[in-house]
């Protein structure tokens, strides 16, 4: 039997007639062609994206989303699986970094709890919708069962539908998991044959002692796991619900005609699994930076993606992403406001 789920939804193409309008305009303003650089190609990916020659990205949405990772009682986080739930509270009460990010930009923020270890109370500005209480270890059983993984999926694709009920312009997710490096490093593996030694990084920041444990609970993992390369499989055996969820927002924001502006490593092994799946996908993601996490290079690479910004970040949240947003909005300013040679008086170079 086959269910209609949100992951089969078709993937719209993007407007080509509106790139074609946006490209012609950008040859008009007041520059030599191709001087901005990527604030070129990037507007004009936006305007086929929300098929107008003139893009604007004033409403930005932001869901942050939670999970527990069993595979923590490998002792492969530097810090406490309890911070998990302990940031939750911090995003709801504003003091989180993409909280301050979400206000100086004015965009929506929510929170999602796709499933902590320690249970939360009601919060404001956070949908506690648990999958279940944190995954298994994936060292030593599947992370998720396929139900949990579909339902994860699904909690995924209603941010993105509420994103785009609300009128926003730019989609983008986060993600807070003590343990998820371990996790997004051990999909990014099955699902690039690369090995441990490629793609695990220092994530929270653990030592050599740490390191070590983190890429013999990879290599565990995976060989439970064994040759099985299809993303959705490997989202249940090896990934988090957060990270879950992320592949069904960004799959679910490209169903609906809504970009997505893709954050750090976390966010981008969810894209890779969305991507892997239904590659039309691509054409709908916009790459943040480029976080210090050692594996994110590989993930971008085979994403074909090069990222606005390298700072050196390694922080999640979605907060990499919210700092690439004023590079976006600028570019889309100067495509929209910038005068033409002919409206300037300014000669042209043909
Ligand atoms: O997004 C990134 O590139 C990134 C890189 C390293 C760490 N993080 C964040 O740190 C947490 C995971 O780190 P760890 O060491 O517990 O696996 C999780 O909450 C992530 O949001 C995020
Ligand atoms: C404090 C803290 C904040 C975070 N935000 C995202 N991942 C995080 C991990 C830690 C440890």
């Amino acid at each position: 039997m086959t269910t209609n789920t949100p992951w089969d939804a078709p993937i719209p193409a993007p407007d080509t007639g509106a790139a074609d309008a946006a490209w012609q305009r950008q040859m008009q303003l007041t520059k030599p062609p191709g001087s901005l650089g990527r604030l070129e190609t990037a507007t004009v990916r936006l305007a086929a994206q929300q098929r107008t020659s003139l893009p604007a990205l004033e409403r930005v949405w932001i869901t942050v989303f939670a999970g527990d990772h069993g595979v923590c009682d490998e002792g492969v986080s530097a810090f406490p699986q309890a911070v998990t739930a302990q940031m939750v509270r911090n995003f709801a009460a504003g003091g989180a970094a993409v909280s301050v990010l979400a206000r100086h930009l004015g965009a929506t923020l929510e929170v999602v709890n796709a499933g902590t270890v320690t249970p939360l109370p009601p919060l404001a500005g956070v949908r506690d919708e648990p999958v279940m209480p944190g995954t298994a270890n994936a060292v030593r059983e599947p992370a998720m069962r396929a139900a949990q993984r579909d339902q994860a999926l699904a909690l995924g694709d209603g941010a993105a539908a509420r994103a785009s009920d609300a009128g926003a312009q730019l989609f983008i997710g986060g993600d807070m998991g003590i343990g998820n490096t371990t996790s997004a490093a051990a999909v990014a593996c099955a699902l690039l044959g690369a090995s441990p030694e490629q793609l695990v990084g220092r994530g929270t920041g653990v030592d050599d002692d740490g390191l070590v444990r983190k890429r013999g609970a990879v290599a565990a993992a995976l060989a439970r796991h064994g040759d099985d390369r299809a993303p959705l499989s490997v989202l249940a055996s090896l990934g988090g619900l957060e990270i879950a969820a992320l592949a069904g927002a960004i799959r679910g924001a490209a169903s609906r005609g809504l970009p997505v502006l893709v954050d750090g490593f976390i966010v981008s092994v969810a894209a890779l699994v969305a991507v892997r799946h239904t590659p039309d996908v691509a054409a709908w993601l916009h790459f943040s930076h480029r976080s210090a996490e050692a594996g994110h290079d590989a993930v971008l690479r085979a994403l074909d993606a090069e990222p606005l910004l390298d700072l050196g970040m390694r922080l999640g949240e979605g907060s990499g992403a919210a700092v690439a947003v004023p590079l976006l909005q600028a570019a889309c300013r100067l495509h929209g406001e910038m005068a033409t040679f002919e409206s300037a008086g300014v000669s042209d170079g043909g």
